[in-house]
């Protein structure tokens, strides 16, 4: 499929949509009494910093609600406005807060229904409108909108944008795109539908291994089935690591992707040749800046005196789970939760450790004078950091 002329067509046509609908007035209202916060607005313009009782909160200098995210849900809540009795559907999660999610659901925004990992499109009729989230969504869905009829009001960021257009120019030079990110998530398998051959690597471990295939060969079999969910369809190791191009999910840990690119660079460069490196490896500088601002204010936040931290932010997204790993690298105890509802009665917390599941620690809060941090990923509202600092006031107090 050529990709390229179908998204060309696609935002031609009258059934695409990926402005508002001059309904800003009414929808920025209603996001600020559902998502902002004055208590939280005070903590910023108080150098970050609240405290009652025995407990200090230190906020670290960027957190919440980024542009696309801001972006993507009030064009989401535009959508109902103009739409008002139309059947409104959204292919996957706008964003990864719980919390965004219901409010949607609330306004009766349908969810495409998903059975054993498949969705099931037969749901949308011609004519329905069909809102494509925040991290975009496959070409190949799309399509199937496209060809059943349907309006399609496009959320997907900008900054996702530029990621697809990196892949397709990797396509065209016939450049296998390194993608650094999760295969399974949304963002991720938007933007291998636009690429043309790739493999997607989660860590610097898979990417060193790919590299050490490159220079010294191995088992392809092995090499085949580790990647047997992270490669385009009939990829072969020996054929299409020659030339690569970097890719990366917006909100991957940007010093690891720096790290990936770097390693690429130096092993084409072993490979063929420092003179001839510009024929096997290409790279663009895609890492968001929203996510580039979180991660630098938590690598300030860490340097702090700090007991503990709490990261804010739905268990599936992929930037609040980078801010945590920076407070696990630094040795701080430090609490995912996803909403203020985590926050348990007699000093318990319900949160997911790194890697782990859910799950209830007692005594959460050491006795006496505390220093908390507090961080909230990319998709999470000002309103659930300032429920949650309330609470931790309340237990303290
Ligand atoms: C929509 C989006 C980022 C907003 O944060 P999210 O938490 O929704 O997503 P992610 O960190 O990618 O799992 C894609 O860049
Ligand atoms: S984190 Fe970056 S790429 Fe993702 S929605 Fe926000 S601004 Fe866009």
């Amino acid at each position: 499929m050529d990709t390229k002329a179908f998204s060309r067509r696609l935002k031609q046509s009258d059934n695409y949509h990926r402005r508002g609908f001059g309904h800003q007035e009414e929808v920025t209202e209603l996001m600020n009494a559902a998502y902002q916060s004055q208590l939280i607005q005070q903590l910023r313009e108080n150098n970050y910093t609240l405290t009652q009782g025995n407990v200090t909160i230190r906020l670290a200098e960027s957190f919440g609600f980024c542009w696309g995210v801001e972006r993507a849900v009030a064009m989401a809540y535009e959508t109902r406005e103009h739409f008002p009795t139309e059947r409104i559907w959204i292919t996957n999660e706008i964003i990864h807060n719980p919390g965004v999610n219901d409010r949607l659901r609330q306004m009766d925004v349908g969810f495409i229904p998903v059975e054993q990992e498949q969705k099931d499109f037969s749901v949308v009729d011609s004519g329905d409108v069909v809102i494509l989230p925040a991290f975009g969504a496959s070409v190949q869905e799309m399509q199937l909108l496209n060809d059943k009829g349907c309006k399609i009001v496009d959320t997907t960021c900008p900054w996702v944008s530029k990621v697809w257009n990196t892949v397709e120019k990797h396509k065209k030079k016939q450049y296998t795109s390194i993608i650094h990110g999760k295969y399974k998530h949304e963002e991720t398998v938007a933007t291998s539908s636009f690429a043309g051959t790739y493999l997607i690597v989660l860590n610097l471990a898979e990417a060193q291994y790919a590299c050490d295939y490159i220079l010294q060969g191995g088992d392809r079999d092995e090499f085949l089935e580790k990647f047997s969910r992270a490669c385009s369809q009939g990829f072969d190791p020996d054929r299409d690591l020659t030339a690569v191009g970097i890719a990366n999910q917006t909100t991957m840990l940007k010093s690891e992707t720096e790290q990936i690119g770097k390693l690429f660079e130096h092993t084409m460069m072993k490979k063929y040749g420092p003179d001839k490196l510009q024929e096997h490896f290409h790279s663009f500088n895609t890492i968001c800046d929203a996510t580039q601002e979180r991660q630098d204010a938590m690598l300030g936040l860490v340097e702090e005196p700090l007991d503990l931290i709490v990261v804010i932010g739905g268990f599936n997204s992929s930037n609040t789970t980078h801010l945590q790993e920076i407070a696990v690298e630094k040795n701080i105890p430090s609490y995912h939760i996803d909403s203020p509802e985590r926050i348990l009665p007699n000093n318990r917390i319900e949160h997911k450790p790194l890697h782990n599941p859910v799950e209830i620690a007692e005594n959460w809060l050491p006795e006496g004078q505390i220093v908390v941090g507090v961080t909230s990923g990319a998709s999470t509202p000002d309103k659930a950091v300032e429920e949650i600092v309330q609470n931790i006031f309340a237990q303290k107090s």
